[in-house]
């Protein structure tokens, strides 16, 4: 972590991060490892192949390209630019799960999977596929995320600080939504009560019971959908950056170009837009940067794996809050009334951003785009 930031009050959005000096464009604000983290269920099931732990790609790029355009037959050139070091890689006895390291396996045996893992505790295979039909892609968060949070909060030594900091996190449910529309689809008030049966069946609980309570985990899916972060790591992407930075003939740009083009365009049609091995988590200092409508910064994960990056995508002012958008770009193009709709949808609240409370005199109005969306989610719904 680096200094240069602090944590105030803002009025009507809670807590936020405000600048302590100034920041110039592309700096790093701060960088953190998360408390919890874990890979998206379904993701994980269609062999986007990431440790257990971190979420860094466990296949090479060639394994990678492979996979994704279908081509078991695809030759990467410059193989030695890919980031992935197999000679570390460690598995558990019990389950068979990859780890990229010794240290990521150990941390994941002390924090939950001695607990969790599937080689000890069958069930787990029952609660994971239950979920999986409940949340299906694009998936936002996973029920491997909140058996990871309760099997912490049983393994911990230091419970207390641990149960301190998660109540820290913001976490209420809104008279609309218990953050169940994560869940996806009408019937959620079902699904809370089948996974909540289901923990209580599979996981031995003795120090967790607050937090599987039927409001216990309407309150920790609340959590999770305001706080979590969204983790996309991939080995290909690494590969083109490395490649971008490396020194060749013209000829050989040439030929590495079309070939990055053709593997994109193969993993298209193949995969879509599913590249990345994606999960989420939950960061100490990340929760407190509040979403803009306009952000001066934005989240990377340069290692590939889930470390998290906050970086300044313009100047920042000592004394500026610094903001990042919840909501893709796409999405921040759109009007007032869809970005706010998404917004309470998904995260829980009512947009306070500058740009927000500037438009707020604006009617009501959902763009041509949005209501053709919107009526197709109503045939979908009827
Ligand atoms: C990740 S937390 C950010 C830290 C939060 N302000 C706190 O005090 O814990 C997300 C929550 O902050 C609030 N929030 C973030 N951005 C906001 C905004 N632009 N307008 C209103 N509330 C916002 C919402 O309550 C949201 O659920």
């Amino acid at each position: 972590m680096t200094g240069g930031f602090e944590l105030r009050e803002t009025g009507s959005k809670g807590v936020g991060v405000f600048a302590a000096k100034p920041f110039a464009e592309n700096d790093v604000i701060f960088e953190e490892k998360p408390i919890v983290s874990a890979q998206f269920c379904w993701n994980e099931a269609y062999g986007y192949y990431a440790c257990h732990h971190c979420l860094k790609p466990m296949e090479s790029v060639e394994e990678n390209v492979r996979r994704l355009t279908a081509n078991t037959s695809v030759v990467v050139p410059f193989p030695e630019l890919c980031v992935t070091d197999k000679t570390n890689q460690v598995f558990c006895g019990a389950c068979g799960v990859g780890f990229c390291s010794e240290v990521c396996k150990t941390s994941a045996d002390q924090q939950y999977h001695n607990l969790l893992c599937p080689g000890k505790l069958p069930a787990m295979v029952h609660l994971v596929e239950t979920w999986k039909r409940m949340h299906y892609p694009p998936e936002t968060t996973s029920i491997s995320l909140i058996a990871r949070v309760i099997a912490m909060i049983e393994s911990a030594a230091d419970r207390e600080t641990l149960v301190q900091n998660l109540m820290s996190f913001s976490h209420e449910a809104t008279d609309e939504s218990s953050g169940l529309c994560l869940l996806q689809g009408r019937d959620d008030e079902d699904k809370i009560k089948t996974l909540q049966a289901l923990i209580q069946e599979t996981i031995p609980i003795n120090h967790a019971q607050s937090f599987v309570s039927e409001d216990g985990l309407r309150s920790l899916f609340a959590l999770i959908g305001r706080n979590g972060q969204g983790i996309g790591t991939s080995v290909f992407s690494e590969w083109v950056k490395a490649i971008e930075k490396k020194e060749m003939s013209a000829e050989e740009r040439e030929s590495v170009d079309s070939f990055i083009d053709t593997a994109y365009a193969n993993m298209n049609e193949h995969v879509g837009s599913f590249l990345n091995c994606e999960g989420s988590g939950l960061y100490k200092l990340q929760r407190c940067v509040n979403h803009s409508c306009q952000p001066n910064a934005t989240i990377n994960f340069p290692c590939s794996d889930h470390t998290l990056v906050l970086e300044a995508t313009c100047p920042i002012a000592p004394g500026e809050e610094i903001c990042i958008s919840y909501l893709d770009e796409c999405m921040l193009e759109r009007s007032r009334h869809t970005r706010n709709k998404t917004l309470k949808e998904f995260y829980l609240f009512e947009c306070k951003c500058d740009k927000c409370i500037a438009q707020s005199d604006q009617p009501d109005v959902t763009s041509e785009e949005d209501s053709d969306e919107e009526e197709d989610d109503e045939d979908m719904e009827s």
